[in-house]
């Protein structure tokens, strides 16, 4: 069966996370009610938002409250998450991070961002992730990366030439920079011949307007499902044959020359 991936924009209650995983449960129960969705995608920091001053409080105890939660979800409603990213503390810091989990609510993987965003004074609070975010679900290789990571082309090549077919990009982007967003999707998309599976929040905090627009974009670069502004959700059907498809039509990881790119 072909997976049906279903992107939850949401509206992120900023400092609360109390309020944030009742909202999620709520829209998780939603979402698997009225359509047969075998992904669930959520956006960026989603917990907290933004709130970083305040991540010390705030900020999950090595994770441990979302993984239990998006286990139980997972396992309840038998669907895979790509659990969208939270603030994890531990001992020594603060990261931005995404959990994975498949339908028996089993943990499948955990990236946390490797380029941190100073525009939004990540790089104050959060330490970077060392690790790439490759992952298999529904026997679909895979990659998550998470927001500003999308401006490094070569970050999302280096999980393309190791075999991910989707990559999963959850975010928080704000509305000035939405046409940056929607050709950086698109292009990574082209240029990597995969799917693009794209989670973005909806709504404001006291410094951003943000995008909405999640998108699921096909390996041609044809945009499949597009959210407008407001909170919602988009789904869509993909078809990992595609993806071998434009990949033997144009056979661009063959005709690669690494060796010039030093
Ligand atoms: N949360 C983020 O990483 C935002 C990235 C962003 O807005 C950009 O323009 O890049």
């Amino acid at each position: 069966m072909q997976p049906v991936i279903t992107c939850i924009q949401l509206d992120i209650k900023f400092g609360d996370p109390q309020f944030n995983y009742q909202q999620v449960e709520e829209k998780i129960a939603q979402t698997v009610e009225n359509k047969k969705s075998t992904i669930i995608v959520l956006p960026e920091l989603w917990t907290t938002g933004y709130d970083l001053t305040r991540l010390d409080e705030i900020a999950d105890e090595k994770g441990e409250e979302t993984k239990q939660f998006l286990s139980r979800l997972a396992k309840k409603y038998q669907i895979n998450i790509v659990g969208g990213s939270i603030a994890k503390k531990t001992a020594d810091n603060v990261t931005n991070t995404m959990y994975i989990f498949n339908t028996q609510g089993e943990f499948v993987h955990e990236y946390s961002k490797l380029h941190l965003f100073k525009l939004m004074d990540e790089h104050h609070y959060l330490t970077a992730g060392t690790e790439k975010g490759l992952f298999e679900i529904e026997g679909i290789k895979s990659a998550g990366v998470i927001c500003y990571d999308i401006r490094f082309p070569e970050w999302i090549r280096a999980h393309t030439t190791q075999g991910a077919e989707v990559l999963f990009v959850v975010a928080e982007w704000p509305l000035p920079r939405l046409n940056h967003w929607r050709t950086l999707l698109t292009s990574r998309a082209i240029e990597n011949q995969c799917y693009v599976v794209a989670c973005n929040r909806a709504g404001s905090d006291l410094n951003n307007v943000f995008a909405g627009h999640s998108m699921i974009i096909d390996p041609w670069g044809t945009i499949i499902a597009e959210a407008d502004e407001q909170a919602g959700s988009i789904s869509a059907t993909i078809d990992v044959e595609t993806v071998k498809q434009v990949r033997s039509q144009i056979p661009v990881f063959d005709d690669r020359l690494p060796e010039f790119y030093k």
